[in-house]
């Protein structure tokens, strides 16, 4: 257990120690991750779940809200996908995630309209991985999230936040809570971050190894 608060820069490189050299494969931290924040839904919000939309990025954030909209269906729970990222973009570990999600036939569209009926949505646009304003339909995404009045969990970050300041990075995901991953991370407790957030919950038991500890 520790109370280590990280920017992107040192997450990454934690995250690249356990993968590459403890050995803990991508996916199987992308499944954990997965696994904490369907955890946290079920015991804090365990009446919302009427209507669960994952609105995912194409990078490894979205490959995380893939992998938890995978948990919902399986339990039985109505989810579907609303893909805002760019497919030609997509990572691997996302690709892995979607190949899974269109076997099970979870319903996925591009079309925000899905956002009207959610009781809960799962916030998976952007983790770390921000590193530019946001644009275009992006920001139409978090502003129609804004404007529902569903519980909102955002996985590592809420988009839109600056992992390293907290700044608002245009427009960002209004959250009720975050599950963050591994370490607490600076944008979430500093700035405009420590509000957009919501409750802050950190899986702490991923695997990962921080060298200094
Ligand atoms: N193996 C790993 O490294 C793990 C990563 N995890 C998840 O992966 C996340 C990081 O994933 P990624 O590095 O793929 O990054 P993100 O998924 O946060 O972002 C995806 C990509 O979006 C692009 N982008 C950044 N800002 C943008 C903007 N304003 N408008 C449009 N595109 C923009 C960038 O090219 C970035 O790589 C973490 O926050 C966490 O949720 C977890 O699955 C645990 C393991
Ligand atoms: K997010």
């Amino acid at each position: 257990m520790t109370d280590k608060i990280v920017t992107a820069e040192e997450m990454r490189h934690y995250d690249s120690y356990t993968i590459n050299t403890i050995g803990i494969p991508s996916l199987v931290l992308m499944e954990r991750a997965a696994l904490a924040v369907r955890d946290e839904i079920l015991h804090a919000f365990p009446l919302n779940l009427k209507n669960v939309v994952v609105v995912a990025g194409s990078g490894n954030n979205g490959g995380d809200g893939l992998a938890v909209a995978r948990l919902f269906h399986i339990a039985g729970v109505h989810v579907s996908i609303l893909n805002v990222g760019n497919p030609d973009h997509a990572s691997d570990e996302h690709q892995t995630q979607d190949n899974i999600v269109k076997y099970y036939q979870i319903p996925e569209t591009t079309d925000f309209a899905v956002l009207n009926n959610a009781t809960l949505i799962v916030d998976a646009m952007f983790g770390i991985g921000i590193d530019r304003p946001i644009t275009g339909n992006y920001a139409e995404a978090i502003k129609a999230i804004n404007n529902t009045d569903a519980i909102v969990v955002a996985v590592d970050m809420p988009s839109g936040i600056n992992t390293d300041t907290g700044e608002v990075m245009g427009i960002a995901v209004k959250a009720t809570a975050t599950v963050t991953f591994a370490y607490n991370k600076v944008g979430l407790v500093k700035n405009d971050g420590a509000s957009y957030a919501g409750r802050i919950v950190i899986a702490n038991d991923m695997g990962t190894y921080a060298i200094d500890e």
